[in-house]
């Protein structure tokens, strides 16, 4: 009978734990499918007396996990510990400079030094799996790599973090606070060891650096994505953006043109009739445009232990059955250059507050109007002379540095009381 695969699990909090937790619980089915027992054997974390709810009788115990990775016991080592720098990527260049298959669930590391690891794992022809990397249980790297390989990709857009579409999801539903919804993320084992992560849009720009690189055969440029969180989106355009049949979601874009590959990440307004705009709670969704297979939506949990657990074990399956895909594959790089936002062009809404007094309308729309923008419509709710009411804008396609300077302009005018607030419409 063939051998089981020896597994090393170092970092053993929500993301590791659930691995030991679904190989115990799916043993006989993962086993089948792998055509050999996968077995945990060895793990490394920080804390030996943590209760974990899981038992780790039996398993060998590594302070470090470097040495974790050179045990010559383990066949294949999970990274589940986080963090661009330090103690995960010392571990996976050990593994792979040996040889050793690794699977991570580490997006901030794969975004920033992914280019070395491959490299790594190219020249000693050794797997390097992150199905977890990327919109946690939805199969978004095997679909981008495999399902989609007969395909130029144009354009990859997603939802890619649960922790920020959870919490627009509870202040839109439930009229929750941001920070009161963020501590429950963070409780369900949502959010990044350093919230921060996820807030600012950061984590779900690793996730599009990483789907842009694989979509368009192209080495990641993390310092070329747009990033801009959801600190700023407030109860009232969550209000607004209903009346107006939209719904706020965080979104990465990443598309592909002759003039080169624009990456970003920022709030959007998303029309509600669109397949993603009620992709809800920890929910991820990406949206893949092909050449010949046109749209493909996917949509499952994009956080959480079971979901990322999942995507783990289906890179160890692939491991145990010899499915080795090499992370660029061997297509040549294409040289296309990064595109910024200064020449991004989009519709936008621009939502203000101002003081109900005439004439204000007309110095606004008179910016708009010399920086060449086009409006679509205009919303003002309420009336309350000589005091603030919401005033809000929608544009036609417009270009950004057009829109920036507008706004510097109103932002001036003693009229508006509060810096105003930009939120980009897309139809993903
Ligand atoms: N939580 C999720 O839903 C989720 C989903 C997808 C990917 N990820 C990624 O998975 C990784 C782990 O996330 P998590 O949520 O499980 O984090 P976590 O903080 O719950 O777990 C990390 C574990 O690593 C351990 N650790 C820290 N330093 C260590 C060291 N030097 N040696 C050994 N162990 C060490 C910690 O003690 C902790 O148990 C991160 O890269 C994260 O971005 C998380
Ligand atoms: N913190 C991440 C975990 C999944 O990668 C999120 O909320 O999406
Ligand atoms: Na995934």
């Amino acid at each position: 009978m063939t051998r089981p695969l020896a597994v090393g699990v170092a970092g053993l909090g929500t993301v590791g734990a659930g691995v030991l937790g679904l190989l115990r619980q799916n043993a006989e089915i993962v086993g089948a499918r792998a055509g050999r027992r996968i077995a945990v054997t060895a793990v490394s974390s920080r804390d030996r007396t943590r209760d974990r709810g899981i038992s780790l009788d039996g398993l060998r115990w590594y302070d470090d996990p470097v040495a974790l990775a050179n045990d010559p016991g383990i066949d294949v080592v999970v990274e589940t510990i986080g963090g661009s720098e330090g103690p995960a990527r010392a571990l996976m260049q050990a593994a792979l400079a040996a040889g050793k298959p690794v699977v991570t669930a580490n997006k901030a590391l794969l975004a920033i030094h992914g280019a070395e690891l491959a490299e790594l794992a190219a020249r000693s022809n050794a797997p390097l799996a992150f199905e977890a990397a990327v919109a946690g249980g939805i199969p978004a790297i095997k679909a981008i790599r495999e399902g989609l390989a007969g395909n130029r990709i144009t354009r990859v857009t997603g939802i890619l973090n649960g922790t920020c579409n959870y919490i627009l999801t509870q202040m839109r539903e439930r009229g929750r606070e941001f920070a009161e919804a963020l501590s429950e993320a963070q409780k369900l084992g949502y959010a990044e060891a350093d919230p921060t992560f996820d807030v600012d849009g950061i984590d779900a720009a690793h996730k599009l650096a990483i789907l842009a690189a694989l979509a368009f055969g192209r080495p990641v440029d993390f310092d070329a994505v747009h990033v801009e969180g959801i600190r700023a989106v407030s109860a009232l355009d969550i209000r607004l953006a209903e009346e107006l049949g939209y719904r706020i979601k965080l979104l990465g874009i990443a598309s592909c043109s002759e003039a080169g590959v624009e990456t970003r990440v920022h709030p959007c307004m998303v029309p509600v009739a669109h397949p993603i705009a009620t992709v809800d709670g920890v929910f991820n969704a990406v949206v893949a445009e092909g050449d010949h297979v046109g749209r493909v939506v996917l949509v499952g949990r994009g956080a959480g232990a079971g979901p990322t657990a999942s995507a783990v074990v289906s890179d160890l399956i692939d491991i145990a059955r010899g499915r080795h895909t090499p992370v660029w594959g061997a297509e040549s790089f294409s040289a296309l250059p990064s595109v910024g936002m200064e020449r991004h062009s989009g519709a936008y809404y621009l939502r203000l507050m101002v003081v109900d007094r005439p004439g204000v309308i007309a110095d606004v729309t008179g910016a708009l109007r010399d920086a060449g923008i086009s409006l679509e419509s205009m919303l003002q709710r309420g009336r309350a002379p000589g005091e603030a009411v919401p005033v809000v804008l929608t544009t036609h396609e417009s270009r950004e540095v057009a829109m920036r300077e507008a706004i510097a302009r109103i932002a001036a005018l003693d009229a508006v009381l509060e810096p105003p607030a930009l939120i980009r419409i897309e139809t993903p």
